[in-house]
């Protein structure tokens, strides 16, 4: 392996289903200590994808590197996490023997097992829960188990797929804060979901794909065109205030029918230019009340990407019979 190869890289991968190809020439770099967002309808191809990623799948063409060298290598597997959406797991056992039977599996030794577990089972809200019995876990439970052990062996690459699905807002908050934490520690993190008002809040950059293609990827930034959208509200507007808002970046909208209030809403090209709209405020003699850079909205975006009618969608379940 070499020094730093990026956690995720294909060309022209493809995988064909009975001589249909539901995987179509997918060429991806994830870096390390990046949040990846695949996003794409349903039967688009993602978990053939993540499959074909993680060795489980062999790859009708194309070429697939994971962290510089094959997923059928025992030493790249051992640097890999995975969370599957429906992830199976032995109801009898408690969840510590779950995590000390990972642990072993992914080659952790005993002392580092009787350490990395109960510190796991913290990360994940499971803290002091860990001697109970995952049959009598509830669904949220599960999913937390279940990331505890995609995360257990300090992965550099990580899987999850929907890890959000069975948890309440909270539990989505604190998977959000330890998939912060991953990126932090330089793991990447390949991140599969259906709530894009989550992805939004973590991913660096995300794909859309569909039948199996990707459509676009980039930043949120680069996906919007390079556009970032800022709310402004002042109490006064000049004609003077509004020439300077014009110069720093476009005007598409001004409110000024509330008297003692207007409200702007001003299209910027860079972060760097927010405090010069500040300034420009203060210059003018005007209050600020409000300056706030809006998300790019990423189901605004994928809906318009993917245009996946009702019937379309339901035309894509009915082909979806799997072998
Ligand atoms: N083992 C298989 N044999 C035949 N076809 C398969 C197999 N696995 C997947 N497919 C087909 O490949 C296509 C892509 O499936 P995949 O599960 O990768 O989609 P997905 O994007 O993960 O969908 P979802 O969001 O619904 O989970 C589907 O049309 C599916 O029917």
């Amino acid at each position: 392996m070499t020094a730093h190869p990026p956690a995720i890289d294909t060309r022209e991968l493809r995988k064909e289903y009975r001589g249909r190809a539901v995987v179509d020439g997918l060429t991806l770099t994830v870096p390390r200590g990046e949040v990846f967002g695949f996003l794409g309808p349903n039967g688009a191809g993602k978990s053939t994808t993540v499959k074909m990623l993680l060795g489980l799948v062999q790859p009708s063409g194309g070429e697939v590197r994971v962290l510089g060298g094959s997923p059928h290598d025992p030493a790249v597997r051992a640097q890999l996490g995975f969370l599957p959406e429906q992830f199976r797991f032995q109801t009898w056992m408690t969840a510590s023997e779950f995590l000390d039977f990972h642990g072993r599996l992914a080659g952790l030794s005993a002392a580092e097992r009787r350490t990395r577990v109960p510190a796991v089972l913290d990360e994940v809200g499971l803290g002091g829960r860990g001697h109970e019995t995952l049959g009598g876990y509830s669904k949220g439970m599960l999913q937390r188990a279940g990331l505890a052990g995609a995360i257990l062996a300090r992965p550099q690459l990580v899987f999850l797929d929907e890890p959000t699905s069975a948890l309440d807002p909270i539990g989505r908050v604190e998977v959000r804060e330890i998939i912060e934490r991953l990126r932090a520690q330089g793991a990447a993190v390949f991140l599969n979901s259906h709530l894009l008002s989550e992805v939004e809040q973590v991913c660096d950059r995300v794909a859309f794909v569909k039948r199996g293609r990707v459509l676009t990827q980039g930043s949120m930034r680069e996906l919007m065109g390079g556009v970032l959208p800022v709310d402004l509200r002042v109490d006064t507007l000049s004609a003077e205030l509004l020439a300077d808002l014009g110069r720093l970046g476009e005007l598409r909208r001004t409110d000024t029918n509330t008297p003692g209030r207007a409200d702007v809403e001003l299209w910027l090209t860079r972060d760097d230019q927010i405090p010069a709209v500040a300034d420009a405020v203060h210059a003018s003699g005007a209050r600020l009340y409000a300056l706030t850079p809006r998300r790019p909205d990423l189901e605004t975006m994928f809906l318009d990407l993917i245009e996946d009618t009702p019937e379309a969608a339901r035309a894509g379940r009915g082909e979806a019979s799997r072998a």
